[in-house]
């Protein structure tokens, strides 16, 4: 099976060359890149010297729709949807990384992205591919929308309290905190050495444009429209996202009860390891893997839940998840090519 990746030279696309060089059904067959097209992925990325040696290709539909059987965008938002449709038109199998699929209502889309939304035709054809909920219907679609990093650790911490209907309404708040690398491999001040060094910062309070994905999601599982708090936090390390998340509970429950029925929640679901509440998961646990680990507090004194959920914002939150949904789609086992342990320490 033969793979093309637009914005190859980008963190999610290089992340996607790692995992597939250990695939062993998905072939690399084009990597296209729109300002460095001609340059070999190895003068951008020595670590790949001898690993993969390719020249990155210029953005040219017909050519790569005919080489390649599905194309991953690993592109910023807006420029899947110029490209996509052009793929998804001939047949090519799309799975976008990008925030431009993901939401269903265009107008909420445009809102939050400022930016024209997919065709709603596109939209009612692409599922949203968290992986763990939709797995079913990701096995029928040829369009995915492959979540965002935090709506990723978010969903994943909170869905089987939704899908219980354990949780008081409007009551959920999702602090999350991110690696540098969620930003991308471009050069901004904010993701400057000297200004995320020894520093942690608040940011996007109230227009985070995942909050809309997270509400979106949350209100599929239980069928009620939600209002969440997000807070997003830029934390000094390269990788890793942690989500602690706080609901208020309909009645009392023990640390013990919720995680036994988280446990059972994702037995199935080989890439979510949920804790015992003594051990609570860190970041580096997940480091470099497609894991997204889970531990779950219940203050019995304010009848408040905590779930504490951790991925690899590159792995779990992008290209990990994407390969999966590939996996899925394909039929394939969803760990193909995705066993790797974490890094540690
Ligand atoms: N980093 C992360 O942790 C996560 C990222 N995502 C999403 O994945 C996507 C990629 O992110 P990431 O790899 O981190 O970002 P990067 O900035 O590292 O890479 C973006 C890539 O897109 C290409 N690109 C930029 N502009 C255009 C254009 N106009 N037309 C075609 N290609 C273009 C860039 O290179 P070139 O211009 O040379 O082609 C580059 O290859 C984004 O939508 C991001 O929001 C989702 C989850 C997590
Ligand atoms: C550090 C940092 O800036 N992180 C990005 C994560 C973006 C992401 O996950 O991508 P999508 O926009 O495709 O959802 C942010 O918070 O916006």
């Amino acid at each position: 099976m033969k793979v093309g990746i637009i914005g190859a030279n980008g963190y999610g696309g290089v992340e996607l060359i790692r995992l597939l060089q250990n695939h062993p059904f998905a072939e690399i067959e084009l990597l296209v890149s729109h300002s460095t097209s001609g340059t070999n992925i190895k003068e951008l990325y020595p670590h790949l010297s001898t690993i993969i040696e390719m020249d990155l290709a210029q953005i040219n539909v017909n050519q790569i729709a005919d080489s390649v059987d599905v194309v991953f965008f690993s592109t910023p938002p807006g420029v899947s949807l110029e490209l996509l449709p052009q793929f998804s038109e001939k047949g090519v199998l799309c799975i976008d990384l990008s925030g431009d699929h993901r939401l269903k209502d265009p107008e909420v889309y445009s809102q939050w992205y400022q930016k024209e939304p997919a065709s709603s035709n596109l939209l009612n054809q692409t599922v949203y591919g968290l992986s763990e909920a939709n797995k079913e219907k990701i096995k029928d679609s040829n369009l995915i929308a492959n979540p965002g990093c935090y709506p990723t650790a978010a969903l994943l911490g909170i869905l089987p309290a939704i899908k219980e209907d354990w949780v008081k309404s409007n009551s959920i708040i999702i602090d999350g905190k991110t690696g540098v690398s969620g930003a991308g491999r471009k050069n901004s001040l904010a993701t400057h050495f000297s200004e995320v060094n020894e520093n942690v910062k608040a940011y996007k309070l109230g227009t985070h444009q995942h909050i809309p994905e997270i509400e979106q999601l949350i209100e599929s599982f239980s069928g009620n429209t939600e209002n969440i708090t997000f807070s997003a936090h830029l934390v000094p390390m390269t990788r890793g996202i942690m989500c602690t998340i706080y609901a208020d509970l309909k009645e009392p429950m023990s640390s013990e009860t919720v995680t036994a029925l988280y446990q059972s929640f994702y037995e199935h679901h080989p890439f979510v390891r949920v804790r015992e509440t003594a051990d609570l998961p860190k970041t580096k646990e997940v480091y470099g893997s497609n894991y997204c680990d889970i531990g779950i507090h219940c203050d019995e004194r304010t009848n408040r839940l905590t779930i504490v959920s951790v991925i690899d914002n590159l792995v779990k939150g992008a290209s990990g998840q994407a390969i999966q949904n590939m996996n899925l789609l394909y039929g394939w086992d969803e760990t193909t090519g995705l066993t790797g342990a974490p890094i540690y320490p």
